[in-house]
């Protein structure tokens, strides 16, 4: 092991009440928000087919001409009550908002720049009234915040000579600085989800990523930290030079998840965050990406993959400019939703089910308090019959499909093939989306067939 200063805080996951909140929540709500919304992806009359919050780097639109965009900033349509409505109906237990994205363009009236929400025509501290209304309806809320900053004159991305370790010095101060206001101004958030640290600049000041968890969890006791904060003594980021995670959660998986399934990924805390359309977080309003929007069904199945490997999921929405939900993004949330008001026993405070095997039609899922397991049936075969593999020694008393209400174990038809393994016949079986099954299980006492 390397002597780090700067290294991985802890060898073992976090088991604080703070964090087991968070571990159970398993569903988000990310929001990208910011003048990116404005435009939405389309500069002079024209489509750019890329994430609609890089727009000014893509477009290479001239810094004066995108900071006035803030004087069409009006929030006209911004509701902080229906933007945390969305997430009720989702079945979110957290919110994750862009507090300030690579542009530099702050969501709160910051002391330590003039891109703000106070130089806009409303002033409005968009901060202020997110985490008032979310908190109203008992969900967490957690602060995204770019490192990455391409506005600010003091951002090197490299590190080539003394000025440039001047000038970056000088810009970790006004970060820092700005991560002390958030904390103080805010001081009832949850976490923080960093990004924008894969630069060379950042990688070289890894102290200084120590030093944000330190002070965040200093003043805000219970503080959840991501992984992507964080770089080690050597540069080394997400997990440090002696292979261990940094921060509270791994947090690398980005419009991607754990491909194939992998038991190990298991081991320790970690969050997928996602967005609605194929590849733009901020609102992109061309048909690039509003004919790329993914299905509740695949939602859900993201959800289950997730929970059935200790992971949370972080759903992306994007706010329209004037500040309105985008309508089929508030559909997509309300059928995963109702969905998830059916059998979200299966989700919410539940994981890794030790002992069971990637079934291929779906997931197990169990519940880390009670220890009831669950069939999480998203890929249903052709057959309309699944094959339950139970870990070997035991066998399968009953199941039930959750959302049909006070109808007793063994309702539903299932034999043994051998051993532990049993066929389900789902043929009936009727829920709006994916089925999802409670397993009652016991050990094998009898003879049985003899194993396969
Ligand atoms: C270099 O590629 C990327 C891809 C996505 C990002 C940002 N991370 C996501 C969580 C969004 O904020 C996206 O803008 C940054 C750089």
């Amino acid at each position: 092991m390397m002597d780090l200063k700067y290294g991985a805080s802890r060898e073992k996951p976090r088991e604080d009440a703070a964090m087991k909140r968070f571990r159970g929540h398993r569903v988000g709500q990310f929001i990208h928000w910011g003048l990116y919304a404005l435009p939405a992806g389309r500069w002079e009359g024209k489509d750019v087919e890329f994430a609609a919050e890089f727009l000014p780097r893509v477009a290479k639109i001239p810094q004066h001409r995108w900071e006035a965009l803030a004087n069409d900033f009006t929030l006209a349509d911004f509701d902080a009550e229906r933007w945390a409505d969305t997430a009720v109906a989702l079945g979110a237990r957290y919110m994750t908002i862009t507090t300030k994205h690579h542009d530099g363009f702050c969501l709160w009236p910051s002391a330590h720049t003039d891109f703000h929400m106070g130089n806009t025509p409303s002033g409005r501290d968009v901060l202020g009234e997110l985490v008032a209304a979310y908190e109203a309806r008992g969900i967490d809320v957690n602060f995204y915040y770019s490192v990455l900053d391409w506005r600010h004159p003091d951002w090197r991305f490299t590190l080539e000579n003394d000025a440039d370790n001047l000038a970056f010095a000088r810009y970790l101060d006004f970060a820092m600085k700005q991560l002390v206001e958030l904390a103080e101004r805010y001081p009832s958030v949850k976490g923080f989800w960093f990004d924008g640290t894969w630069d060379e600049s950042v990688k070289a000041n890894g102290w200084w990523t120590w030093e944000v968890e330190r002070m965040l969890k200093e003043r805000i006791p219970g503080v959840v930290v991501n992984s992507r904060l964080r770089a080690d003594d050597f540069g080394a980021r997400h997990v440090d030079s002696n292979g261990l995670l940094m921060g509270d959660y791994e947090s690398g998986y980005e419009r991607r998840l754990p491909e194939p399934w992998d038991r190990s990924v298991a081991a320790h805390d970690w969050e997928a965050c996602m967005t609605i359309p194929q590849a733009s977080w901020g609102y992109h309003q061309g048909p690039w990406a509003q004919s790329t929007l993914k299905h509740p069904w695949d939602v859900v199945d993201m959800i289950a993959h997730c929970t059935s490997l200790g992971g949370n999921f972080l759903l992306n929405f994007g706010p329209r400019g004037d500040g309105s939900m985008a309508p089929a993004e508030v559909e997509i949330a309300r059928t995963v939703g109702q969905w998830l008001g059916v059998n979200g026993e299966a989700i919410y405070g539940c994981g890794f089910a030790e002992g069971w095997e990637y079934p291929g039609w779906g997931y197990f899922t169990q519940d880390s308090s009670t220890g009831q397991v669950f069939a999480v049936v998203t890929r249903e075969p052709a057959s309309g019959r699944i094959r339950l593999e139970l870990p070997t020694g035991m066998e399968l008393v009953g199941l039930q499909l959750l959302g049909s209400a006070g109808h007793p174990f063994n309702e539903h038809p299932f034999k043994r093939l051998a051993g532990s393994v049993f066929e389900v016949d789902l043929g009936g079986a009727t829920s709006a989306g994916p089925l999802v099954f409670a397993l009652e299980t016991g050990a094998i006492t009898g003879p049985v067939a003899e194993k396969e």
